[in-house]
Protein backbone atom coordinates (compact mmCIF):
# COMPACT_ATOMS: atom_id res chain seq x y z
CA UNK A 1 0.00 0.00 0.00
CA UNK A 2 3.06 2.28 1.26
CA UNK A 3 4.68 1.61 -2.09
CA UNK A 4 1.76 2.36 -4.40
CA UNK A 5 0.97 5.98 -2.51
CA UNK A 6 5.01 6.53 -2.78
CA UNK A 7 4.63 5.59 -6.65
CA UNK A 8 1.51 7.66 -7.20
CA UNK A 9 3.35 10.52 -5.56
CA UNK A 10 6.18 10.10 -7.91
CA UNK A 11 3.97 9.65 -10.95
CA UNK A 12 2.58 13.10 -9.76
CA UNK A 13 5.59 15.03 -9.15
CA UNK A 14 7.37 13.58 -12.17
CA UNK A 15 4.07 14.96 -14.17
CA UNK A 16 4.00 18.19 -12.43
CA UNK A 17 7.99 18.52 -13.35
CA UNK A 18 6.91 18.25 -17.33
CA UNK A 19 4.08 20.62 -16.76
CA UNK A 20 6.45 23.16 -15.41
CA UNK A 21 9.21 22.51 -18.57
CA UNK A 22 7.05 22.41 -21.27
CA UNK A 23 4.98 25.68 -19.92
CA UNK A 24 8.34 27.63 -18.61
CA UNK A 25 10.03 27.38 -22.64
CA UNK A 26 7.19 30.09 -23.45
CA UNK A 27 6.63 32.14 -20.29
CA UNK A 28 7.92 34.77 -21.97
CA UNK A 29 5.16 34.66 -24.65
CA UNK A 30 2.46 36.98 -22.98
CA UNK A 31 -0.91 35.39 -21.92
CA UNK A 32 -3.91 35.22 -19.60
CA UNK A 33 -2.99 34.23 -15.63
CA UNK A 34 -3.99 30.96 -14.27
CA UNK A 35 -6.68 31.28 -11.91
CA UNK A 36 -7.08 27.96 -11.21
CA UNK A 37 -5.16 25.12 -9.52
CA UNK A 38 -1.76 25.28 -11.23
CA UNK A 39 -2.27 22.04 -13.41
CA UNK A 40 -5.91 23.48 -15.19
CA UNK A 41 -4.24 26.65 -16.63
CA UNK A 42 -6.36 28.22 -19.07
CA UNK A 43 -9.03 25.76 -18.80
CA UNK A 44 -11.53 27.55 -16.44
CA UNK A 45 -11.25 30.75 -19.01
CA UNK A 46 -12.40 28.40 -22.21
CA UNK A 47 -14.99 26.48 -20.06
CA UNK A 48 -16.80 29.63 -18.98
CA UNK A 49 -16.34 31.20 -22.79
CA UNK A 50 -18.02 28.80 -24.61
CA UNK A 51 -21.40 29.41 -22.93
CA UNK A 52 -20.21 33.09 -24.17
CA UNK A 53 -18.34 33.59 -27.05
CA UNK A 54 -15.41 32.05 -27.79
CA UNK A 55 -14.39 34.12 -30.78
CA UNK A 56 -14.88 37.37 -28.35
CA UNK A 57 -12.32 35.96 -25.77
CA UNK A 58 -10.35 35.38 -28.09
CA UNK A 59 -10.07 38.57 -29.40
CA UNK A 60 -10.41 39.86 -26.06
CA UNK A 61 -7.21 38.18 -25.87
CA UNK A 62 -5.93 39.68 -29.04
CA UNK A 63 -6.25 42.98 -27.88
CA UNK A 64 -4.78 42.45 -24.67
CA UNK A 65 -1.35 40.86 -25.57
CA UNK A 66 -0.99 41.66 -29.12
CA UNK A 67 -0.60 39.57 -32.30
CA UNK A 68 0.36 36.46 -30.19
CA UNK A 69 0.03 35.20 -26.74
CA UNK A 70 -0.38 31.31 -25.15
CA UNK A 71 -3.38 29.53 -23.28
CA UNK A 72 -2.00 26.49 -21.40
CA UNK A 73 -4.19 23.54 -20.42
CA UNK A 74 -1.89 21.17 -17.82
CA UNK A 75 0.93 20.23 -20.10
CA UNK A 76 -0.92 21.56 -23.45
CA UNK A 77 0.16 24.90 -24.59
CA UNK A 78 -1.94 26.55 -27.13
CA UNK A 79 -0.32 29.64 -29.18
CA UNK A 80 -2.86 31.82 -30.98
CA UNK A 81 -1.68 34.39 -33.49
CA UNK A 82 -3.19 36.82 -36.01
CA UNK A 83 -1.99 39.92 -38.50
CA UNK A 84 0.63 39.99 -41.54
CA UNK A 85 3.70 39.53 -38.90
CA UNK A 86 2.56 36.15 -38.20
CA UNK A 87 1.06 35.78 -41.17
CA UNK A 88 4.43 36.36 -43.06
CA UNK A 89 6.73 34.40 -40.37
CA UNK A 90 5.03 31.37 -40.21
CA UNK A 91 3.95 31.32 -43.83
CA UNK A 92 7.39 32.44 -45.59
CA UNK A 93 9.71 30.26 -43.79
CA UNK A 94 7.84 26.84 -44.77
CA UNK A 95 7.05 25.95 -41.70
CA UNK A 96 4.87 22.39 -41.49
CA UNK A 97 1.49 21.73 -40.35
CA UNK A 98 1.68 20.20 -36.86
CA UNK A 99 0.99 16.39 -36.43
CA UNK A 100 -0.46 16.63 -32.99
CA UNK A 101 -2.77 18.20 -34.27
CA UNK A 102 -3.35 16.89 -38.24
CA UNK A 103 -3.18 13.24 -36.81
CA UNK A 104 -7.26 14.12 -35.52
CA UNK A 105 -8.02 14.35 -39.36
CA UNK A 106 -5.76 11.08 -40.49
CA UNK A 107 -8.37 8.99 -38.09
CA UNK A 108 -11.13 9.21 -36.04
CA UNK A 109 -12.09 7.23 -32.99
CA UNK A 110 -10.14 4.34 -35.06
CA UNK A 111 -11.52 4.45 -38.04
CA UNK A 112 -9.22 6.33 -41.11
CA UNK A 113 -10.62 9.67 -42.26
CA UNK A 114 -8.37 11.50 -44.81
CA UNK A 115 -5.63 9.73 -43.44
CA UNK A 116 -2.24 11.57 -45.02
CA UNK A 117 -3.97 13.50 -48.03
CA UNK A 118 -3.19 16.55 -49.25
CA UNK A 119 -4.85 18.73 -46.37
CA UNK A 120 -3.46 16.31 -43.26
CA UNK A 121 0.31 15.67 -45.24
CA UNK A 122 2.58 16.92 -42.17
CA UNK A 123 5.65 16.18 -44.05
CA UNK A 124 6.44 19.15 -46.43
CA UNK A 125 8.55 17.43 -48.98
CA UNK A 126 5.77 14.78 -49.56
CA UNK A 127 2.99 17.10 -50.00
CA UNK A 128 5.04 19.39 -52.50
CA UNK A 129 5.16 16.76 -54.82
CA UNK A 130 1.73 15.43 -54.49
CA UNK A 131 0.45 19.19 -55.09
CA UNK A 132 2.79 19.45 -57.93
CA UNK A 133 1.08 16.53 -59.39
CA UNK A 134 -2.20 17.60 -59.25
CA UNK A 135 -1.74 21.23 -60.16
CA UNK A 136 -3.88 20.62 -63.53
CA UNK A 137 -6.59 19.80 -61.26
CA UNK A 138 -7.37 22.50 -58.91
CA UNK A 139 -6.56 25.26 -62.28
CA UNK A 140 -9.09 27.83 -63.02
CA UNK A 141 -9.46 25.94 -66.49
CA UNK A 142 -10.51 23.24 -64.52
CA UNK A 143 -12.88 24.93 -62.40
CA UNK A 144 -14.14 27.00 -65.30
CA UNK A 145 -15.37 23.68 -67.27
CA UNK A 146 -17.60 22.96 -63.96
CA UNK A 147 -19.68 25.81 -65.15
CA UNK A 148 -22.22 23.83 -66.59
CA UNK A 149 -22.43 20.89 -64.04
CA UNK A 150 -22.82 23.49 -61.40
CA UNK A 151 -25.58 25.06 -63.27
CA UNK A 152 -27.60 21.90 -63.56
CA UNK A 153 -27.16 21.38 -59.88
CA UNK A 154 -28.28 24.76 -59.25
CA UNK A 155 -31.32 24.63 -61.22
CA UNK A 156 -31.96 21.44 -59.40
CA UNK A 157 -32.39 23.34 -56.73
CA UNK A 158 -34.41 25.83 -57.53
CA UNK A 159 -36.87 23.23 -58.81
CA UNK A 160 -36.69 21.10 -55.19
CA UNK A 161 -37.09 24.54 -53.32
CA UNK A 162 -40.16 25.72 -55.86
CA UNK A 163 -41.72 22.45 -54.72
CA UNK A 164 -40.81 22.48 -50.91
CA UNK A 165 -41.29 25.98 -50.35
CA UNK A 166 -43.24 28.13 -52.25
CA UNK A 167 -47.14 28.56 -51.66
CA UNK A 168 -46.97 27.66 -48.01
CA UNK A 169 -45.97 30.53 -46.24
CA UNK A 170 -43.39 28.35 -43.90
CA UNK A 171 -40.10 29.03 -42.71
CA UNK A 172 -37.88 26.90 -44.50
CA UNK A 173 -33.61 25.65 -43.13
CA UNK A 174 -31.84 26.59 -46.26
CA UNK A 175 -28.65 25.44 -44.74
CA UNK A 176 -29.40 21.88 -45.47
CA UNK A 177 -30.28 22.68 -49.32
CA UNK A 178 -27.00 24.12 -49.55
CA UNK A 179 -25.79 21.11 -48.04
CA UNK A 180 -27.49 19.30 -51.09
CA UNK A 181 -26.18 21.43 -53.67
CA UNK A 182 -22.80 21.44 -52.60
CA UNK A 183 -22.84 17.70 -52.75
CA UNK A 184 -24.05 17.36 -55.86
CA UNK A 185 -21.77 19.42 -57.44
CA UNK A 186 -18.78 17.44 -55.41
CA UNK A 187 -20.02 14.02 -56.62
CA UNK A 188 -20.57 14.73 -60.15
CA UNK A 189 -17.07 17.53 -60.99
CA UNK A 190 -14.87 15.21 -58.50
CA UNK A 191 -16.38 12.00 -59.01
CA UNK A 192 -18.67 11.93 -62.03
CA UNK A 193 -21.62 10.56 -60.49
CA UNK A 194 -25.26 11.88 -58.96
CA UNK A 195 -25.84 12.09 -55.33
CA UNK A 196 -29.65 11.83 -56.03
CA UNK A 197 -28.86 14.65 -52.79
CA UNK A 198 -31.59 16.95 -54.84
CA UNK A 199 -34.22 14.74 -55.54
CA UNK A 200 -35.86 15.15 -52.28
CA UNK A 201 -35.70 17.40 -49.17
CA UNK A 202 -35.00 14.61 -47.16
CA UNK A 203 -31.47 14.75 -46.37
CA UNK A 204 -29.59 11.74 -48.02
CA UNK A 205 -27.68 9.35 -46.94
CA UNK A 206 -24.20 10.64 -48.50
CA UNK A 207 -25.01 13.98 -46.81
CA UNK A 208 -24.42 12.29 -43.47
CA UNK A 209 -21.49 11.07 -44.00
CA UNK A 210 -20.51 14.24 -44.12
CA UNK A 211 -22.40 15.38 -41.47
CA UNK A 212 -20.69 12.60 -38.75
CA UNK A 213 -17.27 13.69 -40.17
CA UNK A 214 -18.02 17.21 -39.11
CA UNK A 215 -19.47 15.93 -35.71
CA UNK A 216 -16.28 13.97 -35.37
CA UNK A 217 -13.81 16.76 -36.02
CA UNK A 218 -16.38 18.88 -33.42
CA UNK A 219 -15.89 16.35 -30.80
CA UNK A 220 -11.62 16.02 -31.31
CA UNK A 221 -11.34 19.70 -31.08
CA UNK A 222 -13.94 20.42 -28.44
CA UNK A 223 -11.45 18.85 -25.89
CA UNK A 224 -10.11 15.94 -25.70
CA UNK A 225 -12.00 13.93 -23.15
CA UNK A 226 -15.54 15.23 -24.93
CA UNK A 227 -16.06 11.89 -26.31
CA UNK A 228 -16.30 9.97 -23.21
CA UNK A 229 -19.82 10.26 -22.44
CA UNK A 230 -21.33 9.88 -26.06
CA UNK A 231 -21.07 6.67 -27.12
CA UNK A 232 -23.92 6.86 -29.75
CA UNK A 233 -22.30 10.07 -31.46
CA UNK A 234 -18.74 8.23 -31.30
CA UNK A 235 -20.39 5.21 -33.08
CA UNK A 236 -22.17 7.07 -35.69
CA UNK A 237 -19.02 9.06 -36.80
CA UNK A 238 -17.17 5.66 -37.63
CA UNK A 239 -20.45 4.18 -39.39
CA UNK A 240 -20.00 7.35 -41.48
CA UNK A 241 -16.25 7.17 -41.55
CA UNK A 242 -16.21 3.28 -42.78
CA UNK A 243 -19.09 3.50 -45.16
CA UNK A 244 -17.92 6.76 -46.61
CA UNK A 245 -13.95 5.22 -47.34
CA UNK A 246 -15.93 2.10 -48.48
CA UNK A 247 -18.05 3.92 -51.20
CA UNK A 248 -15.30 6.15 -52.11
CA UNK A 249 -12.48 3.26 -52.14
CA UNK A 250 -15.05 1.53 -55.04
CA UNK A 251 -14.77 4.83 -57.24
CA UNK A 252 -10.50 4.37 -57.02
CA UNK A 253 -10.50 1.28 -58.28
CA UNK A 254 -13.04 1.55 -61.02
CA UNK A 255 -11.14 4.84 -62.53
CA UNK A 256 -11.02 5.43 -66.22
CA UNK A 257 -8.26 6.00 -67.98
CA UNK A 258 -9.48 8.81 -69.58
CA UNK A 259 -10.00 11.69 -66.69
CA UNK A 260 -13.65 12.12 -66.56
CA UNK A 261 -13.56 13.97 -63.12
CA UNK A 262 -10.96 15.26 -60.48
CA UNK A 263 -10.96 12.01 -58.79
CA UNK A 264 -10.02 10.13 -62.28
CA UNK A 265 -6.86 12.53 -63.10
CA UNK A 266 -5.94 12.44 -59.66
CA UNK A 267 -5.47 9.15 -59.69
CA UNK A 268 -3.93 8.92 -62.69
CA UNK A 269 -1.16 10.99 -62.10
CA UNK A 270 -1.06 9.88 -58.01
CA UNK A 271 -1.43 6.11 -58.68
CA UNK A 272 2.89 5.64 -59.12
CA UNK A 273 3.61 7.63 -55.92
CA UNK A 274 0.70 6.18 -53.97
CA UNK A 275 -1.08 3.21 -52.24
CA UNK A 276 -4.25 2.37 -52.94
CA UNK A 277 -4.93 3.42 -49.53
CA UNK A 278 -3.51 6.95 -49.91
CA UNK A 279 -5.42 7.38 -53.01
CA UNK A 280 -8.39 6.48 -51.09
CA UNK A 281 -7.06 9.13 -48.58
CA UNK A 282 -7.37 11.93 -51.48
CA UNK A 283 -10.62 11.00 -52.38
CA UNK A 284 -11.87 11.25 -49.20
CA UNK A 285 -10.38 15.04 -48.90
CA UNK A 286 -12.25 15.70 -52.48
CA UNK A 287 -14.80 14.41 -51.04
CA UNK A 288 -14.77 16.31 -47.38
CA UNK A 289 -12.95 19.84 -48.02
CA UNK A 290 -15.27 22.00 -50.25
CA UNK A 291 -18.87 20.64 -49.62
CA UNK A 292 -19.05 21.84 -46.14
CA UNK A 293 -17.06 25.09 -46.08
CA UNK A 294 -18.93 26.16 -49.03
CA UNK A 295 -22.44 25.32 -47.86
CA UNK A 296 -21.00 27.23 -44.72
CA UNK A 297 -19.59 29.86 -46.58
CA UNK A 298 -23.21 30.28 -48.63
CA UNK A 299 -25.24 30.29 -45.09
CA UNK A 300 -23.10 33.04 -43.75
CA UNK A 301 -23.82 35.06 -46.51
CA UNK A 302 -27.51 34.24 -46.97
CA UNK A 303 -27.68 35.03 -42.74
CA UNK A 304 -26.03 38.01 -43.10
CA UNK A 305 -28.39 39.79 -45.73
CA UNK A 306 -31.03 39.17 -43.68
CA UNK A 307 -29.83 42.18 -41.69
CA UNK A 308 -28.50 43.84 -44.85
CA UNK A 309 -31.45 44.59 -47.09
CA UNK A 310 -29.06 47.79 -49.10
CA UNK A 311 -27.02 44.91 -49.71
CA UNK A 312 -29.77 42.12 -50.76
CA UNK A 313 -31.29 45.17 -52.86
CA UNK A 314 -27.86 45.56 -54.68
CA UNK A 315 -26.86 41.97 -55.42
CA UNK A 316 -30.86 40.96 -57.00
CA UNK A 317 -30.36 44.45 -59.38
CA UNK A 318 -27.57 43.31 -60.29
CA UNK A 319 -28.84 39.70 -61.58
CA UNK A 320 -31.64 41.09 -62.95
CA UNK A 321 -29.62 43.18 -65.15
CA UNK A 322 -27.34 40.55 -66.44
CA UNK A 323 -29.55 37.16 -66.54
CA UNK A 324 -32.53 35.89 -68.26
CA UNK A 325 -35.54 35.89 -65.75
CA UNK A 326 -36.26 32.46 -66.96
CA UNK A 327 -34.62 30.49 -63.96
CA UNK A 328 -33.90 27.08 -65.80
CA UNK A 329 -31.58 29.01 -68.01
CA UNK A 330 -27.70 28.75 -67.38
CA UNK A 331 -25.98 32.03 -65.79
CA UNK A 332 -22.42 31.65 -67.54
CA UNK A 333 -18.99 32.76 -67.17
CA UNK A 334 -19.40 35.83 -68.94
CA UNK A 335 -22.58 36.87 -67.08
CA UNK A 336 -21.27 35.75 -63.52
CA UNK A 337 -18.21 38.23 -64.27
CA UNK A 338 -20.81 41.14 -64.43
CA UNK A 339 -21.86 40.66 -61.19
CA UNK A 340 -18.71 42.47 -59.05
CA UNK A 341 -21.30 43.17 -56.36
CA UNK A 342 -22.33 39.33 -55.97
CA UNK A 343 -18.45 38.42 -55.71
CA UNK A 344 -17.44 41.45 -53.77
CA UNK A 345 -20.47 40.82 -51.21
CA UNK A 346 -19.27 36.34 -51.07
CA UNK A 347 -15.80 38.06 -50.34
CA UNK A 348 -17.38 40.02 -47.47
CA UNK A 349 -19.04 37.04 -46.10
CA UNK A 350 -15.41 35.06 -46.11
CA UNK A 351 -14.54 37.75 -44.19
CA UNK A 352 -16.64 38.10 -41.22
CA UNK A 353 -17.36 34.26 -41.22
CA UNK A 354 -14.46 32.42 -42.64
CA UNK A 355 -15.57 28.93 -42.75
CA UNK A 356 -11.94 27.18 -41.53
CA UNK A 357 -11.50 29.82 -39.23
CA UNK A 358 -8.14 28.77 -37.47
CA UNK A 359 -4.88 27.07 -39.37
CA UNK A 360 -2.01 25.71 -37.76
CA UNK A 361 2.02 25.65 -38.35
CA UNK A 362 4.74 24.64 -35.98
CA UNK A 363 8.13 25.29 -36.02
CA UNK A 364 10.58 22.41 -35.76
CA UNK A 365 14.08 21.57 -34.64
CA UNK A 366 15.03 22.35 -39.05
CA UNK A 367 13.02 25.60 -39.31
CA UNK A 368 14.25 26.74 -35.83
CA UNK A 369 12.34 29.41 -32.86
CA UNK A 370 10.03 31.67 -35.14
CA UNK A 371 9.93 35.38 -34.12
CA UNK A 372 6.17 36.67 -34.29
CA UNK A 373 5.27 40.32 -32.81
CA UNK A 374 8.67 39.85 -31.05
CA UNK A 375 8.32 37.01 -29.24
CA UNK A 376 10.06 33.88 -29.91
CA UNK A 377 8.23 30.62 -29.97
CA UNK A 378 10.20 27.59 -30.01
CA UNK A 379 10.33 24.08 -32.22
CA UNK A 380 7.30 22.02 -31.30
CA UNK A 381 5.06 23.89 -30.11
CA UNK A 382 1.75 24.27 -32.70
CA UNK A 383 0.78 27.65 -33.59
CA UNK A 384 -2.48 28.50 -34.35
CA UNK A 385 -3.26 31.82 -37.10
CA UNK A 386 -6.83 32.97 -36.81
CA UNK A 387 -7.77 33.89 -39.58
CA UNK A 388 -11.15 35.43 -38.30
CA UNK A 389 -9.07 37.89 -35.75
CA UNK A 390 -6.98 38.69 -38.78
CA UNK A 391 -10.01 39.91 -40.88
CA UNK A 392 -11.47 41.32 -37.97
CA UNK A 393 -8.75 43.23 -36.79
CA UNK A 394 -6.79 44.39 -39.75
CA UNK A 395 -9.81 46.00 -41.69
CA UNK A 396 -10.94 49.36 -41.03
CA UNK A 397 -14.62 48.74 -39.82
CA UNK A 398 -13.73 45.30 -39.61
CA UNK A 399 -16.74 44.13 -37.95
CA UNK A 400 -19.29 45.81 -40.30
CA UNK A 401 -20.40 43.95 -43.42
CA UNK A 402 -19.39 46.10 -46.15
CA UNK A 403 -18.91 44.50 -49.90
CA UNK A 404 -17.42 47.70 -51.30
CA UNK A 405 -14.51 47.49 -49.80
CA UNK A 406 -13.86 44.65 -52.60
CA UNK A 407 -14.76 46.24 -55.55
CA UNK A 408 -12.10 47.93 -58.01
CA UNK A 409 -13.63 51.74 -57.47
CA UNK A 410 -12.64 51.30 -54.01
CA UNK A 411 -9.05 51.21 -54.75
CA UNK A 412 -6.98 48.09 -54.62
CA UNK A 413 -7.84 45.07 -53.33
CA UNK A 414 -6.71 43.93 -49.63
CA UNK A 415 -3.37 42.97 -49.28
CA UNK A 416 -3.06 38.87 -49.13
CA UNK A 417 -1.34 39.28 -45.80
CA UNK A 418 -4.68 40.39 -44.29
CA UNK A 419 -7.35 38.71 -46.51
CA UNK A 420 -6.67 35.16 -46.53
CA UNK A 421 -10.18 32.89 -46.39
CA UNK A 422 -8.27 29.75 -48.22
CA UNK A 423 -5.77 30.02 -45.95
CA UNK A 424 -2.50 32.12 -46.97
CA UNK A 425 1.04 30.70 -48.44
CA UNK A 426 1.46 27.84 -50.68
CA UNK A 427 -0.93 25.71 -48.48
CA UNK A 428 -3.23 27.64 -49.19
CA UNK A 429 -6.97 25.90 -50.90
CA UNK A 430 -6.68 23.93 -53.48
CA UNK A 431 -10.02 24.21 -54.56
CA UNK A 432 -10.92 27.67 -53.85
CA UNK A 433 -11.71 28.87 -57.35
CA UNK A 434 -14.22 25.77 -57.53
CA UNK A 435 -15.91 26.86 -54.37
CA UNK A 436 -15.91 30.37 -55.29
CA UNK A 437 -17.87 29.35 -58.62
CA UNK A 438 -20.32 27.15 -56.38
CA UNK A 439 -21.04 30.14 -53.98
CA UNK A 440 -21.58 33.11 -56.90
CA UNK A 441 -24.23 31.08 -59.01
CA UNK A 442 -25.86 29.09 -55.94
CA UNK A 443 -27.10 32.79 -54.95
CA UNK A 444 -27.39 34.02 -57.98
CA UNK A 445 -29.70 30.87 -59.61
CA UNK A 446 -31.20 31.42 -55.96
CA UNK A 447 -32.12 35.38 -55.41
CA UNK A 448 -33.11 34.96 -59.19
CA UNK A 449 -35.74 32.41 -58.71
CA UNK A 450 -37.29 33.70 -54.61
CA UNK A 451 -37.51 36.33 -52.61
CA UNK A 452 -36.63 36.00 -48.70
CA UNK A 453 -38.46 36.98 -46.19
CA UNK A 454 -36.30 36.43 -42.71
CA UNK A 455 -38.21 35.97 -38.97
CA UNK A 456 -38.35 39.00 -37.40
CA UNK A 457 -36.48 37.31 -34.24
CA UNK A 458 -33.53 36.22 -36.84
CA UNK A 459 -30.64 34.97 -34.87
CA UNK A 460 -27.14 36.06 -35.87
CA UNK A 461 -24.55 34.00 -33.92
CA UNK A 462 -22.05 31.65 -35.46
CA UNK A 463 -20.38 28.20 -34.30
CA UNK A 464 -17.44 26.09 -35.14
CA UNK A 465 -19.23 22.63 -35.48
CA UNK A 466 -16.63 21.62 -38.09
CA UNK A 467 -16.82 24.65 -40.12
CA UNK A 468 -17.78 28.41 -39.02
CA UNK A 469 -21.37 28.47 -39.38
CA UNK A 470 -25.05 30.16 -38.37
CA UNK A 471 -25.87 28.81 -35.12
CA UNK A 472 -29.44 27.99 -35.83
CA UNK A 473 -29.10 27.51 -39.69
CA UNK A 474 -30.99 29.95 -41.56
CA UNK A 475 -34.47 29.67 -41.75
CA UNK A 476 -36.21 31.57 -44.65
CA UNK A 477 -39.60 32.06 -46.31
CA UNK A 478 -39.74 31.43 -50.26
CA UNK A 479 -41.64 33.35 -52.53
CA UNK A 480 -41.15 32.89 -56.73
CA UNK A 481 -40.14 36.07 -57.91
CA UNK A 482 -41.11 35.34 -61.79
CA UNK A 483 -44.39 33.16 -62.94
CA UNK A 484 -42.87 29.88 -64.26
C1 LIG B 1 -15.63 28.19 -49.00
C2 LIG B 1 -15.05 27.04 -49.21
C3 LIG B 1 -13.68 26.67 -48.72
C4 LIG B 1 -12.92 27.21 -47.71
C5 LIG B 1 -13.27 28.38 -46.81
C6 LIG B 1 -11.69 26.46 -47.66
C7 LIG B 1 -10.66 26.74 -46.76
C8 LIG B 1 -9.44 26.12 -46.79
C9 LIG B 1 -8.31 26.51 -46.00
C10 LIG B 1 -8.29 27.65 -44.99
C11 LIG B 1 -7.28 25.67 -46.32
C12 LIG B 1 -5.87 25.75 -45.78
C13 LIG B 1 -5.69 24.94 -44.54
C14 LIG B 1 -4.33 25.14 -43.90
O1 LIG B 1 -3.53 25.98 -44.27
O2 LIG B 1 -4.13 24.39 -42.95
C15 LIG B 1 -7.77 24.73 -47.30
C16 LIG B 1 -7.02 23.71 -47.85
C17 LIG B 1 -7.50 22.84 -48.81
N1 LIG B 1 -8.75 22.86 -49.41
FE1 LIG B 1 -10.20 24.21 -49.08
N2 LIG B 1 -11.73 25.48 -48.61
C18 LIG B 1 -12.91 25.57 -49.29
C19 LIG B 1 -13.32 24.80 -50.36
C20 LIG B 1 -12.61 23.77 -50.92
C21 LIG B 1 -13.02 22.97 -52.06
C22 LIG B 1 -14.30 23.18 -52.86
C23 LIG B 1 -12.06 22.02 -52.25
C24 LIG B 1 -11.96 20.90 -53.27
C25 LIG B 1 -12.56 20.80 -54.36
C26 LIG B 1 -11.03 22.25 -51.26
C27 LIG B 1 -9.88 21.51 -51.15
C28 LIG B 1 -8.82 21.84 -50.33
C29 LIG B 1 -7.55 21.11 -50.34
C30 LIG B 1 -7.20 19.91 -51.20
C31 LIG B 1 -6.73 21.76 -49.38
C32 LIG B 1 -5.30 21.37 -49.01
C33 LIG B 1 -4.35 22.21 -49.80
C34 LIG B 1 -2.91 21.76 -49.62
O3 LIG B 1 -2.40 21.77 -48.50
O4 LIG B 1 -2.35 21.37 -50.64
N3 LIG B 1 -11.40 23.31 -50.47
N4 LIG B 1 -9.10 25.03 -47.60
Amino acid sequence: MFIAVLLIGVIICLYHLHVYQVRSRVAHIPGPPCHWFYLFGNAGELIKSKKINQRRLMLKYFKLYGPVFRLVIFHKVLIFSYGPAANRTLLSRRLPKPAAVFSMLHSMFGVRFMGRSLVAETDHGRWLQRRRQVRGIFSAEFANGSVGTINEACTALVRLLNREATGEQRLLQIESYFGKVTLEVTCRVGFGFTSGALDTAEASEMQSYVQGAMEGIAIKTESPFAWLGRPAKVAKVRRCLISLRSLLSKRVVSTVDVGVSMIDEMVNKLSGMLSEEELVDEAVTLFSAGQETTASLLSSLLMELGRQPEAMEKIVNEIDSVCSPDISSHITLEQLNQMPYLEAAVKEALRLYPPAPIVARVATEATGPVEIGGHLVPPGYPIYLSLQATHLLCFKDGAEFQPDRFLAAQGPPPSALVYGPFGFGERACAGHRLAMLMARLTVAHLLRAFQLTYPADQCFHTVQVGSLKPLRGVPVMLEMRHRV
